[in-house]
Formats: structure tokens, sequence, C-alpha cells
């Protein structure tokens, strides 16, 4: 259930019909390329609508690049979410769109098999047993490649392009060759994992020397750029100093240096501290917990439906935890938002239906009359509802196996304003390198999940503020617009000093 954004696409203007049957090519100064782009197509039929209109797209990616957007003249390239459709370029929300068409049969083998089913758990520490398939590789090459086309029509000479995460890793070097003017800077949302395991890739070669293309690859903390420079090394036969990755031609000489560094990503830490103050979201927060049966704790989980996000460990926590006595059904009430993410993925299946099971056996053992174990909601809600919720919740449970960032962590820190309430991180999320005062664990260690869970239940007030100011400090001074200044101030330094 997302909220539709009722804009109709709205074509940029036109000055003749090329090729391809899109208007004649607007250019742009600065770009940014994802796989998705900010809005998704509404489905015909879904939640009543007609098929014409656009809902916000899932995902961090989404939620931290749509700010500087909406403040830039630039443009951004991307999926528009229905396969088959071809969308002119229009704007939405004050930001540019320049859709890029995929076939299902792109969907199917480019973003469900290769970027999904072959990256994603392999990068995420293999949870998921990843798939190696040719044809999958084949059609990332072809689709990375009308990305890179679409990019090359509507850059601008000398303009600035950042590329976005795992979907398009050839894109740096499809644009380099086509496209030498151009500033080029990638970033990864995503680990990246260390070469031991990025080795059982086949194509491991072919993905360094696509990312190679950039001037400045990013990561979200240092051991992924630490990864990186010893994939580069190892695969690549790269040399690197510091940070920077030199790469060699056959005879020697250095063809080309990119930059490898960790930029945290972050969130719109105004957008969410003006919500929090909002008495409507404040009403809605106290009729929440009110809705609840007005329980002593509230514990919140809200994650994509992903084997990455350990939702599984929390609720086997969580389960023992009422099994134990520890915790009670009317005391305390779970409440976990699972919205629902590539559903046509196997492993995306298969977890949905082991969550279900298992919160059904929980709220069938546990819930009275009228109480309830867990309130799950495989939904996805605005961002005034988040606020809503994040006000409501005592204690945000953050369990990820592994996770780039996780901005819901930083959401959740940013919102209790009052600097009371308590945030279980783990280790194993990007977001535990600047959230240090958070309740860290590993979620693998169940009864550590446990203790750290009724640590958060039990934390005194002072505890609790001195830690939440802690965080609010952190994240209130490393938004999400000194995370995009920083790297695009650090691409521009590099090029200028590539080229002095
Ligand atoms: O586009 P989808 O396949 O529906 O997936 C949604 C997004 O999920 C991933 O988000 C990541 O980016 C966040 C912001 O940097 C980060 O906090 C999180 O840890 C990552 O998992 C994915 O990387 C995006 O490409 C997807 O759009
Ligand atoms: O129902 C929902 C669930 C999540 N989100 C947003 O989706 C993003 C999730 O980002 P995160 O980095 O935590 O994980 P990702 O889904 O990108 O892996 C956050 O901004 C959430 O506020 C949302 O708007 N509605």
């Amino acid at each position: 259930m997302q909220t539709p954004v009722q804009e109709k696409p709205a074509a940029v203007p036109e000055s003749g019909p090329s090729a391809d049957g899109h208007s004649a090519e607007t250019k742009y100064d600065f770009m940014v390329v994802s796989n998705r782009l900010p809005v998704d197509r509404c489905t015909a039929g879904e939640d009543g609508d007609d098929g014409s209109s656009w809902r916000r797209s899932p995902g961090g990616l989404v939620t931290a690049l749509a700010p500087m957007m909406t403040k830039t003249d630039g443009a951004w390239v991307g999926w528009h979410g229905a396969p088959d459709e071809t969308v002119k370029p229009f704007s939405h929300s004050g930001m540019d769109l320049v859709p890029v068409q995929l076939s299902t049969e792109d969907v199917e083998l480019y973003y469900e098999g290769f970027s999904n089913a072959t990256l994603w758990p392999l990068y995420h520490d293999v949870i998921a047993p990843p798939e190696f398939h040719r044809t999958w590789w084949d059609a990332y090459r072809r689709v990375n490649r009308r990305f890179a086309d679409a990019v090359v029509r509507h850059a601008d000479q000398g303009a600035t392009v950042w590329i976005q995460d795992y979907q398009l890793q050839l894109v740096p070097r499809m644009l380099r060759e086509a496209r030498p003017d151009l500033r080029i800077g990638f970033f990864n949302h995503i680990p990246f994992p260390p070469p031991e395991i990025f080795a059982q890739l086949p194509w491991r070669q072919a993905i360094i020397d696509g990312l190679m293309g950039a001037d400045l690859v990013g990561f979200q903390r240092a051991s992924d750029a630490g990864n990186f420079m010893r994939s580069a090394r190892r695969f690549l036969g790269a040399s690197v100093k510091q940070q920077q990755v030199h790469v060699k031609g056959q005879d020697g000489e250095i063809t080309h240096i990119a930059r490898a560094q960790a930029f945290p990503i972050s969130i719109d830490v105004r957008q969410i501290s003006e919500l929090a103050n909002k008495p409507e979201i404040i009403e809605r927060a106290r009729q929440i917990r009110q809705d609840l049966g007005n329980p002593k704790t509230i514990l919140l989980g809200v994650d994509r439906l992903d084997y990455t996000k350990g939702i599984r460990h929390r609720l086997k926590a969580y389960e023992e935890l009422l099994n134990e006595g520890k915790l009670t059904v009317g005391e305390t009430t779970l409440i976990q938002v699972a919205s629902p993410s590539r559903e046509r993925v196997e492993q995306y299946r298969l977890l949905r239906e082991e969550v279900e099971g298992t919160v059904g056996h929980i709220n069938g053992t546990y819930d009275t009359i009228e109480n309830t174990a867990v309130r799950y909601l495989h939904h996805s809600y605005p961002v005034e509802e988040m606020v809503a919720l994040y006000l409501a919740a005592d204690v945000m449970l953050v369990t990820a196996l592994r996770d780039g960032m996780n901005l819901v962590a930083k959401e959740y820190v940013t919102a209790r304003k009052e600097n009371d309430g308590a945030l279980v991180l783990s280790e194993f999320a990007g977001a535990s390198d600047q959230l240090k005062q958070a309740l860290l664990m590993n979620p693998h260690d169940i009864d550590g999940l446990k203790d750290t869970i009724m640590r958060a239940v039990n934390m005194s007030p002072k505890d609790a503020a001195r830690r939440m100011r802690s965080m609010r400090k952190q994240i209130l001074e490393h938004d999400v617009d000194h995370w995009s200044a920083d790297f695009l101030q650090a691409l521009n330094e590099k090029v200028i000093r590539d080229d002095s």
C-alpha cells in the first residue's frame, strides 16, 4: 500500500523525434544513474489505480538521492518499474527523469537474476547461495550498455555523471570509452565482499574493470573500500597506493587512476525532524500506541522483506523471550513492517512464507483476546507514517545479518527528539560505524540478541538520553547533503588533480 503520487508524466520539451522514437535529447551537466527512478509506475488495478500514475520506489537509495535531485538542475536516469513500457523523459516533484526501458526478459535475467540472485547474495556474505548463469551475465552487460547509452545521449560536454549501485557496475567503463570528456563517479550502496568471496564470481575481472572506469568509487564503509582495492590488486593486477588504484596497460604504462574511498550515506535530517515535530504526527503516534492497547513497551522492526535483514533471528529471539516469561504480551508488542520486495525471486518468496508462518505461530501461541504479540504489516508506508511509528516505538530493532548502511536506524534516532528510546543495532549494518552509542550486537548470537533486547527494554532514561544525544549529534552533523557534497567535491578534486 504505497502512497500513489498523482502526477502524470510530463514530457520534456521536444524538438523532433530521434531514431529511438524519443524526443530530441535535452543535455545535462549533472546526471545521476541508478537502476530505479525515484518513482515506479503503478500497476493497473493496484490500490484502485488505473495504471497511469506513479508511486515512490522502495528502498534507501531513493530516500537518500531524492533530496539532492530536487535541489539540482540535473537529470536522473533509471528504470521506471513497468516492464516492456516505453516512457518519454518527464518531470516529477521538481526532478527531470530519463526512463530506461526494460523488457520482461531483462527484468527476469538482469534485475531478478544477475542483480538480485547473483550479486546481491554474493555481496551480502553469501547468506543465500548465489547463482551463476551465463545468460544472466549476458543480460547484465546488455542492460548496462543501455543505461550507458542513455547517459551518452543526454550528457553535456564535460558533464559529471554519478552512477549508483551494484546493478550498474559496468557503466563506468562503458562511459569512459564512449565519452572520455565526462567526470565519472560511482557509489556502491551495498557491501563490497572480501576478495576470498568475490573470487567465486566467474566475471570478477570484468566487474572490477567496469568499476575502474570511474574517477572515484565510493563505498559505505572503509572495509568495503579496502575489499575493493584488494580485489583490484588480485584480479586486475592493479597497484594500490593509499586510496589510489593504478591500472596499467600492456606496455606497463599507467592508463587510469581511480580513487576508492568510504562515504557513509545518511538521511534528510530536516525532513524527519520537521515531521517528528508536527502535532498530527505526534497524535498519530499516540493513536498507534492506543490501538495496540497502550503496552508498556513497543518494539519496532522496519525492513524490506529481505533475508539480509535478520527478521527470522529477531522473531526467534522475541519468541524465546516470550516463552521464558521475560517479556509478556499486553506489556509488550512487536510491530514488524515487512515491506514487499523482489517478490518473484525464489529466496524472497521462501522468506515470506517462513516469516509469515513464524508470525502466525507466535501470535497463535501468545496472543490474548485483547492483545497481540506481533503486529505484522506486509505494506509499504509513506514517510509520515514511518515517523509516527518511530515516535511510537520504545525500542528499534535493526538486526541485519549484513546491510550496506540501514537508513531506518538513522531515521529512528533523528525522530527521537526527546532523547528517549533505544536502538538495538547489528554490527553488520554499515550504520554501526557511525552509531557507536547504539546497543551493538551480533544477530547470529541469539542469546546475545535476547540479552541486548532486554537491556534496551530496561534501559534507564538517563542512559537512553546519553546514548541518544550522542547518536543524534553524529547524524545531525552528517546528513545526506553532507554525503552528496563530500562525494562530489572529492570527485571534482580528483579530476582536477589528474588534469593538472
Ligand atoms: O530496488 P529494489 O530492488 O526494490 O531494492 C531497494 C534498494 O535496496 C538496496 O538499498 C541499499 O541502499 C541503502 C541506501 O544507501 C542502504 O542503506 C541499504 O543498506 C542498501 O541495502 C539497494 O542497494 C538499492 O539499489 C535498491 O534500490
Ligand atoms: O514502509 C516503508 C518501509 C521503509 N521505508 C523507507 O525505506 C528506506 C529503507 O532504507 P534502508 O537503508 O533502511 O534499507 P533498504 O531497503 O534500502 O535496504 C527508509 O528510508 C525507510 O524509511 C518507507 O518509506 N516505507
